[in-house]
Protein backbone atom coordinates (compact mmCIF):
# COMPACT_ATOMS: atom_id res chain seq x y z
CA UNK A 1 0.00 0.00 0.00
CA UNK A 2 2.92 2.48 1.11
CA UNK A 3 4.51 1.78 -2.31
CA UNK A 4 1.30 2.61 -4.45
CA UNK A 5 1.17 5.85 -2.73
CA UNK A 6 4.88 7.01 -3.42
CA UNK A 7 4.67 5.42 -6.68
CA UNK A 8 1.06 5.17 -7.77
CA UNK A 9 0.56 2.78 -10.97
CA UNK A 10 0.76 4.90 -14.12
CA UNK A 11 -1.78 5.93 -16.72
CA UNK A 12 -2.93 7.96 -19.28
CA UNK A 13 -5.73 9.64 -21.00
CA UNK A 14 -5.79 10.04 -24.89
CA UNK A 15 -8.37 11.33 -26.88
CA UNK A 16 -9.27 11.20 -30.43
CA UNK A 17 -7.86 14.01 -31.51
CA UNK A 18 -4.39 12.95 -30.59
CA UNK A 19 -4.23 15.07 -27.14
CA UNK A 20 -3.02 12.88 -24.40
CA UNK A 21 -2.60 13.44 -20.32
CA UNK A 22 -0.52 11.68 -17.82
CA UNK A 23 -2.14 10.68 -14.68
CA UNK A 24 -2.15 8.04 -12.05
CA UNK A 25 -4.30 4.66 -12.37
CA UNK A 26 -7.00 4.58 -9.57
CA UNK A 27 -8.95 1.75 -10.78
CA UNK A 28 -8.86 -1.35 -12.61
CA UNK A 29 -5.92 -1.96 -15.03
CA UNK A 30 -6.31 -2.27 -18.54
CA UNK A 31 -7.77 -0.38 -21.49
CA UNK A 32 -11.47 1.74 -21.96
CA UNK A 33 -13.05 3.52 -24.81
CA UNK A 34 -15.94 6.14 -24.79
CA UNK A 35 -17.42 9.21 -24.78
CA UNK A 36 -15.28 11.80 -22.93
CA UNK A 37 -17.77 13.91 -21.08
CA UNK A 38 -17.39 16.53 -18.06
CA UNK A 39 -19.64 16.81 -15.50
CA UNK A 40 -19.53 19.74 -13.09
CA UNK A 41 -21.74 18.22 -9.91
CA UNK A 42 -19.57 19.02 -6.21
CA UNK A 43 -20.68 15.59 -5.06
CA UNK A 44 -22.96 12.46 -6.71
CA UNK A 45 -20.04 10.64 -7.92
CA UNK A 46 -21.39 7.20 -7.16
CA UNK A 47 -25.31 7.63 -8.36
CA UNK A 48 -22.92 9.35 -11.44
CA UNK A 49 -20.96 5.77 -12.30
CA UNK A 50 -24.19 3.66 -11.63
CA UNK A 51 -26.09 6.00 -13.96
CA UNK A 52 -27.09 3.31 -17.08
CA UNK A 53 -27.15 7.00 -19.17
CA UNK A 54 -23.38 6.96 -18.97
CA UNK A 55 -22.93 3.24 -20.60
CA UNK A 56 -20.03 4.07 -23.39
CA UNK A 57 -18.86 7.28 -21.57
CA UNK A 58 -16.04 8.55 -19.67
CA UNK A 59 -16.80 10.61 -16.98
CA UNK A 60 -14.52 13.79 -16.40
CA UNK A 61 -15.30 14.83 -13.07
CA UNK A 62 -14.31 18.76 -12.58
CA UNK A 63 -15.13 19.08 -8.85
CA UNK A 64 -11.37 18.52 -8.10
CA UNK A 65 -11.29 16.28 -4.82
CA UNK A 66 -13.40 13.06 -5.74
CA UNK A 67 -13.75 10.31 -3.37
CA UNK A 68 -13.61 11.86 -0.26
CA UNK A 69 -17.07 10.83 1.25
CA UNK A 70 -16.35 6.90 0.40
CA UNK A 71 -19.16 4.17 -1.35
CA UNK A 72 -22.09 3.72 0.68
CA UNK A 73 -24.11 0.58 -0.25
CA UNK A 74 -27.14 2.76 -0.38
CA UNK A 75 -26.13 5.35 -2.81
CA UNK A 76 -26.12 3.31 -6.01
CA UNK A 77 -28.71 4.23 -8.72
CA UNK A 78 -28.59 0.69 -10.14
CA UNK A 79 -26.86 -2.26 -9.58
CA UNK A 80 -23.03 -1.92 -11.18
CA UNK A 81 -20.91 0.83 -12.49
CA UNK A 82 -22.05 1.91 -16.19
CA UNK A 83 -19.80 5.03 -16.52
CA UNK A 84 -16.86 3.48 -19.41
CA UNK A 85 -14.34 4.90 -16.84
CA UNK A 86 -13.66 8.33 -14.59
CA UNK A 87 -11.16 10.97 -14.16
CA UNK A 88 -10.65 12.98 -11.75
CA UNK A 89 -7.96 15.80 -10.55
CA UNK A 90 -6.95 14.55 -6.81
CA UNK A 91 -8.34 11.48 -5.12
CA UNK A 92 -7.70 11.94 -1.46
CA UNK A 93 -5.78 9.37 0.41
CA UNK A 94 -8.24 8.59 3.36
CA UNK A 95 -12.58 8.18 2.51
CA UNK A 96 -14.21 9.73 5.81
CA UNK A 97 -18.00 9.02 6.05
CA UNK A 98 -19.98 7.12 8.87
CA UNK A 99 -21.91 5.25 5.93
CA UNK A 100 -19.18 4.31 3.52
CA UNK A 101 -18.17 1.08 3.26
CA UNK A 102 -15.26 1.12 0.92
CA UNK A 103 -13.19 3.22 -1.14
CA UNK A 104 -13.99 4.60 -4.12
CA UNK A 105 -10.62 3.36 -5.68
CA UNK A 106 -11.57 -0.05 -3.85
CA UNK A 107 -14.56 -0.07 -5.41
CA UNK A 108 -13.80 0.76 -8.98
CA UNK A 109 -11.17 -1.87 -8.44
CA UNK A 110 -13.78 -3.96 -7.76
CA UNK A 111 -16.49 -3.13 -10.35
CA UNK A 112 -13.51 -3.49 -13.14
CA UNK A 113 -14.14 0.13 -13.42
CA UNK A 114 -10.27 1.56 -15.10
CA UNK A 115 -9.84 4.97 -13.76
CA UNK A 116 -7.50 7.91 -13.50
CA UNK A 117 -6.42 10.57 -11.26
CA UNK A 118 -3.57 13.47 -11.17
CA UNK A 119 -4.58 15.43 -14.63
CA UNK A 120 -5.62 18.45 -14.74
CA UNK A 121 -9.33 18.22 -15.50
CA UNK A 122 -9.53 22.42 -15.76
CA UNK A 123 -7.52 21.75 -19.48
CA UNK A 124 -9.22 18.75 -20.40
CA UNK A 125 -12.41 20.22 -19.82
CA UNK A 126 -11.53 23.17 -22.21
CA UNK A 127 -10.45 21.08 -24.58
CA UNK A 128 -14.00 19.54 -24.48
CA UNK A 129 -15.72 22.33 -24.50
CA UNK A 130 -14.01 23.79 -27.26
CA UNK A 131 -14.09 20.97 -29.56
CA UNK A 132 -17.39 19.25 -28.38
CA UNK A 133 -17.23 16.42 -26.40
CA UNK A 134 -14.95 13.55 -28.32
CA UNK A 135 -13.90 9.54 -28.06
CA UNK A 136 -10.99 8.93 -25.58
CA UNK A 137 -9.00 6.32 -24.27
CA UNK A 138 -7.79 5.38 -20.85
CA UNK A 139 -4.90 3.03 -20.06
CA UNK A 140 -3.94 2.19 -16.73
CA UNK A 141 -0.97 -0.27 -16.34
CA UNK A 142 0.11 -2.06 -13.90
CA UNK A 143 2.17 -1.18 -11.04
CA UNK A 144 6.09 -0.94 -11.66
CA UNK A 145 5.19 -0.50 -15.39
CA UNK A 146 6.18 2.60 -17.02
CA UNK A 147 4.38 4.61 -20.23
CA UNK A 148 5.93 3.84 -23.33
CA UNK A 149 5.54 5.79 -26.74
CA UNK A 150 3.74 2.16 -27.59
CA UNK A 151 0.52 3.19 -25.36
CA UNK A 152 0.43 6.26 -26.02
CA UNK A 153 0.17 5.38 -29.57
CA UNK A 154 -1.96 2.46 -28.47
CA UNK A 155 -4.50 4.66 -26.45
CA UNK A 156 -4.60 7.01 -29.23
CA UNK A 157 -5.70 4.54 -32.14
CA UNK A 158 -8.34 2.98 -29.53
CA UNK A 159 -9.89 6.42 -29.21
CA UNK A 160 -10.07 7.33 -32.84
CA UNK A 161 -11.31 2.97 -33.61
CA UNK A 162 -14.17 3.98 -31.02
CA UNK A 163 -17.87 4.54 -32.57
CA UNK A 164 -19.64 7.81 -32.58
CA UNK A 165 -22.38 8.05 -29.94
CA UNK A 166 -24.54 9.38 -32.61
CA UNK A 167 -26.66 6.80 -34.24
CA UNK A 168 -25.85 3.82 -31.33
CA UNK A 169 -28.68 2.14 -29.68
CA UNK A 170 -27.76 1.81 -26.10
CA UNK A 171 -31.10 1.58 -24.58
CA UNK A 172 -31.49 -1.96 -25.34
CA UNK A 173 -28.23 -3.21 -24.45
CA UNK A 174 -28.34 -1.23 -20.70
CA UNK A 175 -32.08 -2.31 -20.35
CA UNK A 176 -33.56 -5.54 -18.23
CA UNK A 177 -35.28 -8.12 -20.19
CA UNK A 178 -37.49 -9.66 -18.48
CA UNK A 179 -40.53 -7.98 -16.43
CA UNK A 180 -40.36 -7.19 -12.65
CA UNK A 181 -42.54 -5.53 -10.14
CA UNK A 182 -40.23 -2.79 -8.58
CA UNK A 183 -40.04 -3.52 -4.66
CA UNK A 184 -38.69 -2.20 -1.92
CA UNK A 185 -38.64 -2.87 2.20
CA UNK A 186 -37.64 0.82 3.61
CA UNK A 187 -40.53 3.37 1.98
CA UNK A 188 -43.50 5.27 3.29
CA UNK A 189 -46.53 6.39 1.03
CA UNK A 190 -47.37 9.97 0.96
CA UNK A 191 -50.72 10.70 2.52
CA UNK A 192 -53.58 9.99 0.25
CA UNK A 193 -51.73 7.24 -1.79
CA UNK A 194 -53.08 4.32 -0.44
CA UNK A 195 -51.53 1.76 1.06
CA UNK A 196 -48.13 -0.33 0.50
CA UNK A 197 -50.42 -3.43 0.13
CA UNK A 198 -52.90 -1.82 -1.69
CA UNK A 199 -51.10 1.08 -3.59
CA UNK A 200 -53.70 3.79 -5.67
CA UNK A 201 -51.91 3.66 -9.32
CA UNK A 202 -50.24 1.19 -11.70
CA UNK A 203 -47.43 2.04 -13.03
CA UNK A 204 -45.42 0.47 -16.37
CA UNK A 205 -42.08 1.90 -16.51
CA UNK A 206 -40.13 1.32 -19.65
CA UNK A 207 -36.39 0.35 -18.33
CA UNK A 208 -34.05 2.03 -21.48
CA UNK A 209 -31.63 2.36 -18.17
CA UNK A 210 -33.70 3.80 -15.28
CA UNK A 211 -32.56 4.98 -12.34
CA UNK A 212 -33.49 3.38 -9.11
CA UNK A 213 -34.56 6.61 -7.08
CA UNK A 214 -37.36 7.57 -10.06
CA UNK A 215 -39.03 4.18 -8.96
CA UNK A 216 -38.53 4.92 -5.32
CA UNK A 217 -40.17 8.53 -6.03
CA UNK A 218 -42.90 6.63 -7.68
CA UNK A 219 -43.94 3.85 -5.11
CA UNK A 220 -43.56 6.69 -2.60
CA UNK A 221 -46.34 8.28 -4.42
CA UNK A 222 -48.91 5.31 -3.83
CA UNK A 223 -47.56 3.75 -7.39
CA UNK A 224 -46.70 -0.28 -8.04
CA UNK A 225 -44.60 -0.51 -10.60
CA UNK A 226 -44.23 -2.65 -13.04
CA UNK A 227 -40.83 -2.50 -14.95
CA UNK A 228 -40.55 -3.68 -18.32
CA UNK A 229 -37.46 -4.30 -20.74
CA UNK A 230 -37.33 -1.74 -23.71
CA UNK A 231 -38.53 -3.94 -26.26
CA UNK A 232 -41.94 -4.12 -24.89
CA UNK A 233 -44.62 -3.56 -27.42
CA UNK A 234 -47.15 -0.94 -26.33
CA UNK A 235 -50.36 -4.04 -26.56
CA UNK A 236 -48.52 -5.97 -23.79
CA UNK A 237 -48.19 -2.76 -21.60
CA UNK A 238 -51.88 -2.33 -22.22
CA UNK A 239 -52.42 -5.96 -21.48
CA UNK A 240 -51.39 -5.18 -17.91
CA UNK A 241 -54.05 -2.26 -17.81
CA UNK A 242 -51.90 0.44 -16.50
CA UNK A 243 -53.14 3.80 -15.03
CA UNK A 244 -49.77 5.36 -16.51
CA UNK A 245 -46.54 4.64 -18.27
CA UNK A 246 -43.41 6.32 -17.76
CA UNK A 247 -40.34 6.28 -20.09
CA UNK A 248 -37.13 5.87 -18.32
CA UNK A 249 -33.75 7.45 -18.67
CA UNK A 250 -31.37 5.77 -20.93
CA UNK A 251 -27.99 5.95 -22.53
CA UNK A 252 -27.00 6.29 -25.96
CA UNK A 253 -29.36 7.98 -29.41
CA UNK A 254 -32.61 8.26 -28.80
CA UNK A 255 -32.88 8.18 -32.72
CA UNK A 256 -32.09 4.38 -33.39
CA UNK A 257 -34.61 3.30 -30.89
CA UNK A 258 -37.27 2.74 -33.00
CA UNK A 259 -39.38 -0.22 -31.29
CA UNK A 260 -39.32 2.59 -28.41
CA UNK A 261 -41.05 5.45 -30.58
CA UNK A 262 -43.52 3.02 -31.80
CA UNK A 263 -44.40 1.70 -29.19
CA UNK A 264 -44.61 5.78 -27.15
CA UNK A 265 -46.87 6.57 -30.18
CA UNK A 266 -49.39 3.78 -29.38
CA UNK A 267 -49.35 4.47 -25.78
CA UNK A 268 -50.15 7.83 -26.36
CA UNK A 269 -52.75 7.43 -28.72
CA UNK A 270 -54.73 5.06 -26.49
CA UNK A 271 -54.73 7.88 -23.64
CA UNK A 272 -53.08 6.56 -21.34
CA UNK A 273 -50.93 8.88 -19.35
CA UNK A 274 -47.68 9.22 -20.18
CA UNK A 275 -44.39 10.60 -18.11
CA UNK A 276 -40.54 10.67 -20.10
CA UNK A 277 -37.73 11.58 -18.14
CA UNK A 278 -34.26 12.34 -20.22
CA UNK A 279 -33.87 9.12 -22.83
CA UNK A 280 -37.47 8.93 -22.15
CA UNK A 281 -38.59 12.52 -23.13
CA UNK A 282 -36.67 12.33 -26.24
CA UNK A 283 -38.41 9.29 -27.02
CA UNK A 284 -41.74 11.11 -26.33
CA UNK A 285 -40.94 13.78 -28.94
CA UNK A 286 -39.61 11.41 -31.79
CA UNK A 287 -43.47 9.76 -31.03
CA UNK A 288 -44.86 12.71 -31.33
CA UNK A 289 -43.33 13.82 -34.53
CA UNK A 290 -40.31 16.60 -33.01
CA UNK A 291 -36.72 15.78 -34.03
CA UNK A 292 -33.58 15.25 -31.85
CA UNK A 293 -30.40 16.51 -32.33
CA UNK A 294 -26.76 15.55 -30.83
CA UNK A 295 -25.15 18.39 -28.82
CA UNK A 296 -21.83 19.81 -28.67
CA UNK A 297 -20.98 19.07 -25.22
CA UNK A 298 -24.86 18.29 -23.77
CA UNK A 299 -25.47 19.30 -20.08
CA UNK A 300 -23.70 17.20 -17.31
CA UNK A 301 -24.45 18.76 -13.77
CA UNK A 302 -26.02 19.07 -10.70
CA UNK A 303 -26.71 23.18 -10.77
CA UNK A 304 -28.39 23.35 -14.18
CA UNK A 305 -31.69 26.54 -13.88
CA UNK A 306 -34.22 25.62 -15.46
CA UNK A 307 -37.16 27.78 -15.95
CA UNK A 308 -40.88 25.83 -15.88
CA UNK A 309 -42.74 28.23 -18.78
CA UNK A 310 -46.13 28.02 -17.47
CA UNK A 311 -45.53 29.23 -13.49
CA UNK A 312 -42.19 31.35 -14.58
CA UNK A 313 -40.63 29.46 -11.72
CA UNK A 314 -36.52 28.77 -12.09
CA UNK A 315 -35.67 25.45 -10.65
CA UNK A 316 -32.24 23.83 -10.03
CA UNK A 317 -31.90 20.94 -11.72
CA UNK A 318 -29.75 18.04 -12.30
CA UNK A 319 -28.78 17.09 -16.16
CA UNK A 320 -26.83 14.21 -17.95
CA UNK A 321 -28.00 14.40 -21.28
CA UNK A 322 -25.73 14.49 -25.03
CA UNK A 323 -29.05 14.72 -27.11
CA UNK A 324 -31.86 17.35 -27.21
CA UNK A 325 -34.97 17.84 -29.07
CA UNK A 326 -35.17 20.57 -31.37
CA UNK A 327 -37.29 23.10 -30.17
CA UNK A 328 -38.25 24.52 -34.13
CA UNK A 329 -39.43 21.22 -34.83
CA UNK A 330 -42.32 20.65 -32.10
CA UNK A 331 -45.65 19.87 -34.49
CA UNK A 332 -48.82 21.75 -33.17
CA UNK A 333 -49.79 19.17 -30.83
CA UNK A 334 -46.28 19.49 -28.45
CA UNK A 335 -45.61 22.89 -26.54
CA UNK A 336 -42.69 23.55 -24.56
CA UNK A 337 -43.43 23.84 -21.21
CA UNK A 338 -39.36 24.23 -19.54
CA UNK A 339 -36.14 25.82 -21.04
CA UNK A 340 -32.71 25.97 -19.96
CA UNK A 341 -31.05 28.88 -18.62
CA UNK A 342 -28.22 27.93 -19.74
CA UNK A 343 -28.27 27.99 -23.17
CA UNK A 344 -31.97 28.37 -24.28
CA UNK A 345 -32.63 24.31 -25.53
CA UNK A 346 -35.23 22.58 -24.77
CA UNK A 347 -36.08 20.98 -21.20
CA UNK A 348 -39.59 20.09 -21.27
CA UNK A 349 -42.98 19.31 -23.59
CA UNK A 350 -46.71 18.24 -23.19
CA UNK A 351 -48.79 16.70 -25.78
CA UNK A 352 -51.93 19.34 -26.09
CA UNK A 353 -54.31 16.87 -27.50
CA UNK A 354 -53.17 13.84 -24.71
CA UNK A 355 -51.99 13.28 -21.28
CA UNK A 356 -48.14 12.57 -21.80
CA UNK A 357 -45.42 15.06 -20.55
CA UNK A 358 -41.40 15.03 -20.30
CA UNK A 359 -38.81 16.21 -19.30
CA UNK A 360 -35.03 16.42 -20.13
CA UNK A 361 -33.57 16.74 -17.00
CA UNK A 362 -33.81 14.31 -13.59
CA UNK A 363 -36.11 15.58 -11.41
CA UNK A 364 -35.50 12.26 -9.48
CA UNK A 365 -31.80 13.81 -8.90
CA UNK A 366 -31.18 14.43 -5.71
CA UNK A 367 -28.26 16.61 -5.47
CA UNK A 368 -29.60 19.17 -2.52
CA UNK A 369 -32.30 20.80 -4.11
CA UNK A 370 -35.51 19.00 -5.30
CA UNK A 371 -37.37 21.84 -7.11
CA UNK A 372 -38.40 19.74 -10.25
CA UNK A 373 -39.70 16.54 -7.65
CA UNK A 374 -43.35 18.25 -8.65
CA UNK A 375 -43.26 16.64 -12.05
CA UNK A 376 -43.69 12.99 -10.80
CA UNK A 377 -47.11 14.48 -8.79
CA UNK A 378 -48.14 15.83 -12.15
CA UNK A 379 -47.98 12.44 -13.47
CA UNK A 380 -49.96 11.45 -10.38
CA UNK A 381 -52.45 14.17 -11.52
CA UNK A 382 -52.86 13.12 -14.61
CA UNK A 383 -53.25 9.46 -13.73
CA UNK A 384 -55.81 10.64 -10.98
CA UNK A 385 -57.84 12.78 -13.78
CA UNK A 386 -57.80 9.73 -16.32
N1 LIG B 1 -29.78 10.67 -19.02
C1 LIG B 1 -30.32 10.32 -20.17
O1 LIG B 1 -31.39 9.70 -20.23
C2 LIG B 1 -29.53 10.66 -21.41
C3 LIG B 1 -30.33 10.59 -22.68
C4 LIG B 1 -29.47 10.47 -23.92
N2 LIG B 1 -28.65 9.28 -23.86
C5 LIG B 1 -28.60 11.70 -24.07
O2 LIG B 1 -27.41 11.64 -23.85
O3 LIG B 1 -29.11 12.75 -24.40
Amino acid sequence: MLTDLLHPPQAILALADGTVFRGQSIGATGQTVGEVVFNTSLTGYQEILTDPSYCRQIVTLTYPHIGSYGISDEDVESSKVYAAGLVVKDLPVRASNFRAGKTLDAYLREQGTVAIAGLDTRRLTRVLRTTGAQNGCILALAAGEAITQAHIDTAVAAAQAAPSMAGLDLAKVVSRTSSEVWTQTEWKLGAGYGTQAAPKFHVVAYDFGVKHNILRMLAERGCKVTVVPAQTAAADVLALNPNGVFLSNGPGDPEPCDYAIRATAELIESGTPVFGICLGHQILALASGAKTFKMKFGHHGANHPVKDLDSGRVGITSQNHGFAVDAETLPAHLRATHISLFDGTLQGIARTDKPAFSFQGHPEASPGPHDIAYLFDRFIGLMAQA
